[in-house]
């Protein structure tokens, strides 16, 4: 990573501090390796080079913080806390953290590691255009089924109105600062914490490459979309 001074208007604030239970053993999922370096460091290096970031926070694993300042050393405008016990909390720690000069905040997690800088422009453009929150989707491709808890079918559900929700999602700095104040429960994206106090959430075409790193699968995936 070459050292760069970050210049846009807005925060990127990276959740990085899960164990990576459904990866397996190997320690935290943002530290294990893709092509011989860890997810974070691909993570941030695609954010660093989007034009639109002026500074990066990563929640890193409690006991690890040292380690990633190190790891991210070279890139200017990265700033390490120490994530919570879920991933909500991890985003509350680095918005906390976040330059307030910077008027639209990102949220990105570590494990979506391929994000491309355009995906990140996209969402910023449309945060910047006025929206109050936007985040990029993909149409579901598999046929949705509801089950009972036996495991037997009550329904097939309309596919052509659901999507597949990846990060970065974008917010205007005071709606994700509301919405993270306003929390009463656990919700597994930001954009959930928006809805609940009736901000409208925008979509924007989401990428195939920014994946989530879940499974073990996963990683192999994710290695294939960097060789090619
Ligand atoms: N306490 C936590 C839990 C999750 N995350 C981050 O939130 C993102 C999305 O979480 P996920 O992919 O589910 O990661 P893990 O929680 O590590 O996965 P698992 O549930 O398999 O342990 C990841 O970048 C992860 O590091 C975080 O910062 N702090
Ligand atoms: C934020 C997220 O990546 C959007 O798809 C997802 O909700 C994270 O969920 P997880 O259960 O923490 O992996």
């Amino acid at each position: 990573m070459t050292a760069q001074t970050l210049r846009g208007d807005v925060a990127v604030l990276v959740p990085a501090a899960g164990a990576g239970v459904r990866l397996g053993p190997g320690g935290p999922k943002a530290l294990r390796e893709l092509a011989g370096e860890p997810l974070l460091v691909h993570a941030v290096r695609r954010l660093s080079v989007a034009p639109s970031v002026g500074q990066i926070v990563v929640a890193a694993p409690a006991g690890d913080v040292e380690a990633v300042c190190g790891l991210l050393a070279p890139v200017a405008g990265v700033t390490v806390v120490a994530g919570g016990s879920s991933r909500q909390a991890s985003v509350a720690a680095a918005l906390a953290a976040a330059d307030p000069g910077l008027g639209i905040v990102l949220v990105h997690d570590a494990a979506r590691a391929l994000a491309p800088p355009e995906l990140v422009e996209r969402v910023a453009a449309a945060v910047r255009s006025g929206l109050p929150a936007v985040i990029p989707v993909l149409a579901v491709v598999d046929t949705i089924k509801q089950v009972d808890d036996a495991g037997r079918v009550v329904g097939t559900v309309d596919r052509a109105v659901l999507r597949a929700v990846q990060t970065p999602q974008g917010f205007r700095r005071d709606v994700l600062t509301a919405a993270h104040a306003a929390a009463v429960d656990e919700h597994t994206d930001d954009a959930g914490l928006a809805e609940k106090l009736g901000v409208p959430v925008h979509t924007v075409e989401g990428d195939e490459a920014a994946l989530k790193i879940t499974r073990p699968l996963d990683l192999t995936i994710a290695a294939a979309i960097l060789r090619s």
